[in-house]
């Protein structure tokens, strides 16, 4: 119950009267406001200030008790940080009569409140809050009224009086947030009961947090949640490699070395026994031996059965083989090229199927294939390619997508058609939901998914719900990129099912214009490099130096090329990790001051790691489907902006993202960092012109033979690689031994084998195709 005490769980409050809002996003309920002070413990004599925290709902006039710490901004000063907070309620009859008439409550004048008062006492407000039908009592109370004054107090102070019991856990405002949405009331009493029920229901609760308020609840170290809760915060984790189940062996081992404790001998039997109880409460699934969070059971489920769905139907229009090849031709000529053997096949085989896989590495023709295959499909169905002759983008017959903004701009521009990331396809809700699905499926006829590598079980599923029966999909991708950074590994999976039709592109075109770059990109792919293969050439060079010259290395090469009139921004610099002396933190501090150093014209803000200055190129870190920019995306910062230059009233910095630009707050700017230099993995999906790449002994468990491949494939012209050679040649012999549990390849034998042994035509020519004839 509120009172006009200190938490005694914190150090410091201020009492304050609301006097108007700053900021505020709904979406997380965040708010920045001010107020003015009228009590403090705290070190503080202004008459008013900023407060900002996570708030349900702050109504201005009202009184609350603030509890939190002091933080003085670079820029605005001292400001509250609040981690819990309470509606202050008076305890005198006259304070608390005029609490309830308040505009607060609707429908409460003086006369109700005194009765009200005079009827439960000076506690009437906790009375109300632990059992409405007190008001029952007051006489000549109305029901309805009765029941909007519960309504409002508990609204008010149900969701403070919870943020501050759980503040006392060292649970913040923010996660209470989350606490509260998924509990409201009743949130406490689950933490009494059972704290960790917290770590199934809540995203992000951690399993110590609960294991540490389970103690001083004095729960038994064998209590079936314990085990039960530290089974899913194992197989949580385990998302982050990329699992998308755990055999059960190696789940109920995790969870021991978990829980272990010197008071508890918890065998792997006891896990085995609670996974399977919570097998039966549907927590989580257990299937042939293997133990799976239900969201990524069902994503691989789904996926399969959809795919299952799909490839089950007829292609629409069987063209004769006879005059397919004439289309094809008739697109050589067009196009003034012949080709190669497995292009054709590639065109004429993604035709025929209602779901093809088309994969190869750098310059094999990928592009070229997929113009083709729009260009024939186009043909055989009398349609045009040509989106401007179509009403409207949904009449369009072509979808073209892929997982990054970035690929599938480059989609759009290497083939002149518009392309869109999958989230802006299928209707991203800002939220949690596509407004594409089993129900409103897509439209149109031809599907190709670019960089299919990237895209994890949860996204595929999605995907697939969304397509319909009648249209044709190709998904394009290199299978020695580096896996999704999401759960599951689809594109690997589904090569080897062997169930779906592929052709995997060999011949390398553009090495026949000389590219080394692409030559060495091959030979990393059949274990054919040696030193020879690293010496330079005219698009690539390998520049000698150690771990700890790499930053000099890299400034010199940059240098140089800014003498030569070289666009900076056409050079990219990537490495393998963040931390070490030649790691991307330290080369990006040293590039921000060599390529935009501070000066007087530019502003610049302070953030907890780094100085972000207007015209420094940064990277987004996390998928923003509302904004359309995602993971991987570079903008320049365009402007800074303080609290008093804006409507909003709050310090802004604007990212452009090639002419889109995004408006980031404080609490947003750990979504992005530095992209002078930026990780391998982030790389993923994007090209750049020049790569530099620095590849030390210091990255050494970070150096395999997939992150080498698609460092060295992002490069377009020129690739300067700063290090050791042998770094470079152990790492291309380094498979990844990170093996994901992936069911996929499973699940689509189950379905597909049947299919095919009752559908095989028979006398099928198999090695025949259309290019024999030629
Ligand atoms: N059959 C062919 N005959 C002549 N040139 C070809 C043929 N196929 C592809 N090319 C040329 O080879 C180059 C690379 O082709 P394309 O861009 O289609 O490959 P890609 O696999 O998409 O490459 P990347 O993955 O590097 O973007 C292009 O210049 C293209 O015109």
């Amino acid at each position: 119950m509120a009172t006009d005490g200190q938490n005694p769980q914190t150090d410091g409050y201020i009492k304050g009267e609301l006097l108007h809002t700053i900021f505020r996003n709904e979406h997380e309920n965040f708010s920045i406001s001010k107020i003015k002070v009228l009590d403090t413990n705290e070190d503080y004599t202004n008459k008013d200030i900023v407060i900002k925290g996570y708030f349900s709902d702050l109504q201005e006039t009202a009184v609350y008790n603030f509890y939190g710490s002091l933080e003085r901004h670079a820029k605005f000063g001292l400001q509250y940080k609040v981690t819990s907070y309470q509606t202050f309620v008076p305890d005198t009859k006259e304070g608390l009569i005029a609490y309830l008439s308040s505009d607060m409550f609707h429908g409460i004048g003086k006369k109700t409140a005194e009765k009200i008062v005079d009827t439960l006492g000076e506690n009437a407000i906790s009375k109300i809050l632990n059992d409405s039908n007190v008001l029952s009592e007051v006489p000549g109370l109305k029901k309805e009224k009765a029941k909007l004054l519960a309504d409002t107090l508990k609204e008010n102070q149900g969701f403070e009086h919870i943020a501050v019991y759980l503040s006392k856990y060292g649970i913040g405002l923010k996660m209470a947030q989350k606490i509260y949405k998924e509990y409201k009331d009743e949130a406490i009493s689950v933490l009494q009961e059972d704290p960790y029920q917290y770590v199934f229901d809540i995203d992000g609760f951690g399993f110590q947090t609960a294991d540490e308020i389970a103690r001083s609840n004095g729960l038994s170290l064998t209590h079936p949640s314990r085990i039960g809760a530290g089974c899913i915060y194992v197989l949580q984790k385990n998302i982050q490699d990329g699992h998308v189940f755990l055999p059960i062996e190696t789940c109920a081992r995790q969870v021991a070395y978990l829980l272990v404790h010197p008071e508890l001998k918890l065998t792997n039997d006891m896990v085995v026994n609670r996974l399977e109880a919570l097998n039966k409460e549907k927590d989580v699934i257990l299937a042939d031996g293997n133990v799976y969070l239900p969201s990524l059971y069902y994503a691989e489920d789904g996926f399969a059965s959809n795919l299952k769905r799909l490839i089950s139907k007829p292609v629409e229009h069987e063209t004769p083989t006879a005059e397919l090849m004439k289309i094809i031709g008739d697109i050589e000529e067009e196009e003034i090229l012949s080709y190669g053997k497995e292009q054709f096949e590639a065109i004429e085989q993604a035709l025929r199927s209602k779901l093809m896989i088309l994969t190869g590495g750098p310059g094999t023709g990928k592009t070229t294939v997929v113009k083709g295959i729009l260009n024939a499909y186009a043909e055989i169905h009398d349609l045009s390619s040509d989106p401007g002759e179509y009403d409207s983008a949904s009449d369009y017959p072509f979808i073209l997508t892929a997982p990054t903004g970035r690929a599938a701009k480059r989609l759009k521009e290497s083939t002149g058609l518009p392309a869109v990331t999958i989230h802006r396809l299928l209707g991203w809700d800002g939220q949690s939901g596509f407004e594409k699905n089993e129900h409103e499926q897509l439209t149109g006829k031809y599907l190709i998914v670019d960089e299919f590598s990237m895209v994890d079980i949860w996204l595929a599923n999605s995907l697939f719900k969304a397509i319909p029966d009648d249209m044709q999909v190709l998904l394009v991708g290199d299978e020695d990129q580096l896996p999704s950074v999401g759960p599951g590994q689809v594109l690997a999976d589904l090569l080897a099912s062997e169930h779906i039709p592929y052709i995997s592109l060999q011949d390398v075109y553009r090495q026949k214009e000389g590219s080394k770059i692409i030559e060495l990109a091959h030979m990393i792919k059949q274990d054919a490099v040696d030193q020879r293969a690293l010496q330079n050439d005219k698009d690539f060079s390998f520049i000698h130096c150690s771990t700890h010259q790499v930053i000099e290395a890299v400034t010199m090469v940059i240098e140089r090329a800014g003498t030569k009139g070289v666009d900076l921004k056409n050079i990219q610099v990537m490495a393998p990790m963040y931390r070490s002396e030649a790691g991307i933190t330290m080369i990006n501090q040293h590039l921000q001051t060599l390529i935009n150093p501070p000066s007087s014209s530019k502003r610049e803000i302070q953030t907890t790691d780094a100085v972000f200055r207007v015209g420094d190129k940064v990277l987004q870190l996390v998928n923003q489907p509302e904004d359309n920019i995602y993971n991987g995306d570079i903008g320049e910062v365009v402007a800074i902006f303080e609290e008093d230059e804006n409507v909003d009233n709050i310090e802004q910095l604007v990212v452009d993202f090639e002419g889109k630009e995004v408006v980031y707050e404080r609490k947003d700017y750990v979504n992005i960092t530095h992209a002078y230099c930026i990780s391998i993995h982030k790389s993923q999906g994007s090209e750049f012109p020049i790569v530099i790449l620095p590849i030390v002994s210091a990255y050494n468990r970070m150096l395999k033979k997939n992150l080498l491949y698609t460092a060295i494939t992002r490069s377009k012209k020129s690739l300067i690689i700063c290090g050791q050679q042998h770094a470079f040649l152990r790492g291309v012999q380094t498979l990844d031994s990170n093996k994901r549990f992936t069911s996929l390849k499973k699940q689509l034998h189950e379905r597909l084998d049947a299919i095919e042994e009752s559908e095989q035509p028979i006398g099928e020519e198999e090695e025949m195709t259309p290019y024999d004839f030629m």
